[in-house]
């Protein structure tokens, strides 16, 4: 499976998805700067998190008018799997890939630590590798990660189990219902402000992410068989 991670001017996770995916996980990957204009031969697309455009405006709010949007979109409506992390997440908001939107922590501070996530929905290709409401530890490092949408996207999110992960013991920002993961409709793109790929190693704490990432390839062979 080859992955794309998506570098825009400010992107400062791009290393370490890349790192996660080609040695941890043991697959192709690529990062692809901003101004290209195709993903072609991509199986998956990963926004890394950041400070895009050093978050003028909004998060999130400059980049999504990137060369390369066109192509992720087209992607995520082809029902390819779709990542945004932290940054990676904003873009996908302000890009309309996912409702709702991001304002800043309640706190008014950046916050830097591992956080105590659920599993709401493991029935996605993202989760699928955890059980229901298994708590996993996942590091957050955000300073707009106060996620919010209106009343009827709220219900649509649970109607359509749309909830991939909740803050499980403290939410850090002040997010409606300790939001900290959501998926579209379709459960083909996933956006979550803690870091996935900042776990991936027990030398770093917790290996926790790392199945995310396995659970992606799992789904994409399962689909993809080889027969030859
Ligand atoms: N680590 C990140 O991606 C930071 C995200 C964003 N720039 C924020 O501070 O909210």
């Amino acid at each position: 499976m080859k992955f794309a991670v998506i570098v825009f001017p400010g992107s400062n996770c791009d290393v370490d998805m890349f790192h996660a995916v080609k040695d941890e996980l043991g697959e192709e990957v690529e990062y692809v700067w901003h101004d290209q204009e195709s993903l072609e031969g991509f199986d998956g697309v990963l926004l890394p998190g950041g400070f895009s455009y050093g978050d003028y405006l909004r998060s999130g709010a400059i980049a999504r008018f990137s060369n390369i949007m066109p192509e992720v979109i087209r992607l995520a409506k082809e029902g390819k799997p779709v990542l945004g992390v932290c940054n990676g997440f904003q873009i996908l908001l302000e890009a309309g890939l996912l409702p709702g939107a991001m304002r800043r922590n309640d706190s008014l501070k950046f916050i830097c630590k591992p956080i105590n996530l659920k599993v709401a929905n493991n029935e996605t290709i993202f989760t699928a590798g955890y059980e229901q409401d298994e708590v996993i530890s996942i590091p957050v490092a955000h300073g707009e990660g106060n996620y919010y949408c209106d009343e009827a996207t709220l219900q649509q999110l649970k109607d359509n189990n749309q909830i991939a992960f909740r803050y499980a013991t403290e939410n850090p920002n002040g997010s409606l219902e300790d939001i900290a993961g959501i998926t579209n409709e379709r459960g083909n793109v996933l956006g979550m402000m803690p870091h996935p790929e900042r776990a991936v190693d027990s030398l770093l704490g917790s290996a926790d992410g790392l199945k995310m990432f396995q659970s992606i390839v799992k789904q994409w062979r399962e689909k993809h068989v080889v027969t030859s």
